[in-house]
């Protein structure tokens, strides 16, 4: 059995790529990165260091790596002959590697293979429709060879240490939650993952809780000048602004998909304990990378406070997010520097401002959260 994923970085080979390894598939690594691939050929096994309150290693082995980029017919092979196939490669990236998928898997299915299982595993809600849909812009039969189901993937595994090779140390933590209707009773064998029938409460609960928290805790905590993502939320002003989104938050998911409020409210105070964990050497940089994307309209802020407020409910501390976001400012961040870039042009202009806060959220005028939004990109 073989496993393809794309996407060697933290979530690849800290995450995804051990539990498709302790499912016994041999595990090929599809990246761009030349140095990444070049040592995961050139090595036989890494380890992972699981930290927290009950640490332990674990040894990979059984792994080779493919230059995407470099080897498109290595890659095709691969393509064809996989078993599953697996992405953690950004959900801006998911169309950049879709043209390839559509050729492999068009090559699979005029050589006769089997069906192929097809997983993207990234933080944004339904990825692998996405995915699906822009391989079917190049294979629109791709459906008769692969079967897309969405995932949601949770957990932390922040950029690794200079020095420390392919090595990765994450959280002890994780859930893999695949939805199942899509295989009809013939779901591949990984007993990592949680199996379940409708994704929709589950990514949107993991989306809207341990992502908002986890942005909210980098921005509030960029914005009181702390670095680590644990002294962040040492912090009591910090805490309790992130506590304040979450009780937005929970109160969205509540409500729309009956939770029960301590049920919440445990998985809330769980997560807090996660981000706390002192041995991660989480930085409030990578938590808050890509700002842009995280104040799009579907995403973790403003998903959920569109929402709240087409309920009539609060969306106060969300949107004070929003406006930790709106001074992340960090250098080596390009979507940090668009953002400033174009906060600067619309600066003492109320109008503009206006027009940016719905160019890059997506609310307009007429949406109930538009005042309050138009008002911090007016402040900014
Ligand atoms: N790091 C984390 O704690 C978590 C990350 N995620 C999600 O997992 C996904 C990956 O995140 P990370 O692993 O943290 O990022 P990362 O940056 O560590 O890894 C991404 C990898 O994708 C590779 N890549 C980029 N373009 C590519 C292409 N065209 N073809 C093949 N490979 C390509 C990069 O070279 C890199 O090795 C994202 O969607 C993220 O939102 C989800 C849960 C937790
Ligand atoms: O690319 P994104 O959306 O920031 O995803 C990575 C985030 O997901 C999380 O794992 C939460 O699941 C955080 O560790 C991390 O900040």
């Amino acid at each position: 059995m073989k496993a393809l994923h794309f996407g060697a970085g933290n979530i690849g080979r800290g995450f995804v790529g051990v539990l498709l390894n302790e499912a016994g598939y041999e595990l090929v690594f599809a990246d761009v990165a030349a140095p990444l691939i070049d040592a995961l050929n050139a090595q036989d096994s890494y380890t992972v260091h699981e930290v927290g309150s009950d640490p332990r290693d674990i040894e990979v082995t059984g792994f080779s790596g493919v230059n995407s980029a470099e080897d498109p017919q290595g890659l095709l092979e691969h393509i064809k002959t996989a078993d599953v196939i697996t992405t953690a490669v950004g959900p801006t990236v998911l169309k950049i590697i879709a043209p390839a998928l559509a050729e492999g898997l068009r090559a699979r299915a005029e050589a006769g293979g089997g069906t192929v299982a097809v997983m993207a595993c990234e933080n944004a809600i339904n990825a692998t429709d996405g995915l699906a849909e822009s391989i079917r812009e190049a294979y629109p039969e791709v459906d008769r060879i692969a079967v897309f189901a969405n995932t949601a993937v949770d957990r932390i595994v922040p950029n690794q240490a200079p020095g420390q090779g392919l090595d990765v140390t994450v959280e002890t933590y994780y859930e893999w939650a695949v939805e199942s209707p899509a295989f009809g009773g013939d779901a591949p064998r990984i007993p990592g993952i949680t199996w379940v029938e409708d994704l929709a409460p589950y990514i949107t609960r993991k989306l809207f809780t341990v992502n908002t928290g986890h942005a909210a805790t980098a921005y509030f905590g960029y914005q009181a000048g702390i670095s680590k993502i644990s002294d962040a939320l040492a912090d009591p002003g910090v805490h309790a602004k992130v506590e304040g989104v979450l009780a937005e938050t929970k109160a969205l998911l509540v409500e729309k998909f009956g939770f029960e409020p301590e049920v919440q409210q445990a998985y809330v105070d769980k997560i807090l304990t996660r981000f706390a964990n002192p041995h991660l050497p989480d930085t409030v940089e990578r938590v808050g990378r890509a700002p842009l994307r995280k104040i799009s309209r579907n995403e973790r802020f403003i998903g959920p406070a569109a929402e709240l407020a087409e309920r009539g409910l609060d969306a106060t501390a969300l949107v004070s997010a929003v406006s930790a976001v709106l001074g992340f400012d960090v250098a080596d961040d390009a979507e940090a520097q668009q953002l400033q870039d174009r906060l600067a042009t619309a600066r003492g202009d109320r109008t503009a401002a206006a027009a940016l806060a719905t160019e890059l959220t997506g609310i307009d005028a007429e949406h109930p959260l538009f005042p309050a939004l138009a008002e911090v990109f007016a402040e900014a």
